[in-house]
């Protein structure tokens, strides 16, 4: 279905003492019902400001975002966020993190069967009486997602979830989340600094170009899951990717 999500013209500024900055100049994209994009770009790009706006965290200076033709402008439970930081609740356990935005909406015997699935879906079932600070940061971060996706979002909005990871923990969680988007077909927006996430994750990569943010180009990602690094027509993708950082 084309036009699930709508990016139309989004400009951000951002008003300071000494001036202002242009953090976003007439963004557009459409994303399909299900797709996985990746957003990536130099640091100060926008990437950040884009996906906050997207979530309703921050309000856009001119356009607008459609979600299947709605305009949105403020946080909905239909949208997910998750950040590079777990920020799960320390003194709670992580069955009543996971559970937590939706306590109260749901009936007990419901609760228990989502946050239950969710638990097992990201690996972390033996761990559901335990708290944040008994997990290491990569089952933090898979805790998050579950949390994340207890509210039934129909998108996911990533900003770097893995950037703070080892690189054995991140390409677990690449592996993870793949499996993760492949049984559940949220829609899901990316943010990553790291070319090869963005390759074996998404189905297209939206570069991004700073001062002011704006789209580069947008790669659609013709291989097939589960993508392997070393095949020469990923290498030369990466390094087309690796070009367009570089003139950026
Ligand atoms: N609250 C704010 N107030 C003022 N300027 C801001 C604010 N948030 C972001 N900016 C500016 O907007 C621009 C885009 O920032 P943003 O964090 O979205 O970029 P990014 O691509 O996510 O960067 P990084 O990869 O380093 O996280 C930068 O110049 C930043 O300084």
């Amino acid at each position: 279905m084309a036009n699930f999500l709508e990016i139309q013209g989004i400009t951000k500024h951002f008003n300071l003492s000494n001036g202002q900055v242009e953090a976003l100049e007439d963004i557009h994209f459409d994303v399909t019902k299900g797709e996985l994009i990746c957003l990536i770009g130099t640091s100060g790009c926008g990437k950040t400001t884009l996906l906050r706006i997207i979530a309703g965290l921050e309000r856009q200076t001119s356009g607008r975002i459609l979600l299947e033709g709605i305009a949105i402008g403020a946080t909905g439970r239909e949208r997910g966020m998750i950040f590079q930081e777990a920020r799960l609740f320390p003194w709670l356990t992580l069955e009543d993190n996971i559970g937590f935005g939706i306590k109260g909406r749901v009936d007990k015997k419901l609760l228990r069967t989502i946050v239950r699935g969710l638990l097992e879906m990201v690996g972390l079932s033996d761990f559901a009486k335990a708290t944040p600070n008994q997990l290491s940061g990569g089952m933090a971060q898979r805790a998050a997602i579950a949390r994340a996706l207890a509210a039934d979002p129909q998108v996911l909005l990533l900003d770097e979830p893995f950037a703070a990871l080892d690189v054995q923990t991140r390409t677990k969680l690449q592996t993870d989340l793949l499996k993760i988007w492949q049984s559940t077909r949220k829609t899901c927006i990316h943010v990553t600094h790291d070319i090869d996430e963005a390759l074996i994750l998404g189905q297209r990569i939206i570069v991004m170009h700073p001062s002011p943010g704006r789209i580069h180009e947008i790669i659609s990602v013709p291989f097939p899951y589960p993508r392997c690094s070393d095949e020469p027509d990923f290498i030369a993708l990466k390094k087309k990717l690796r070009d367009l950082f570089i003139s950026v």
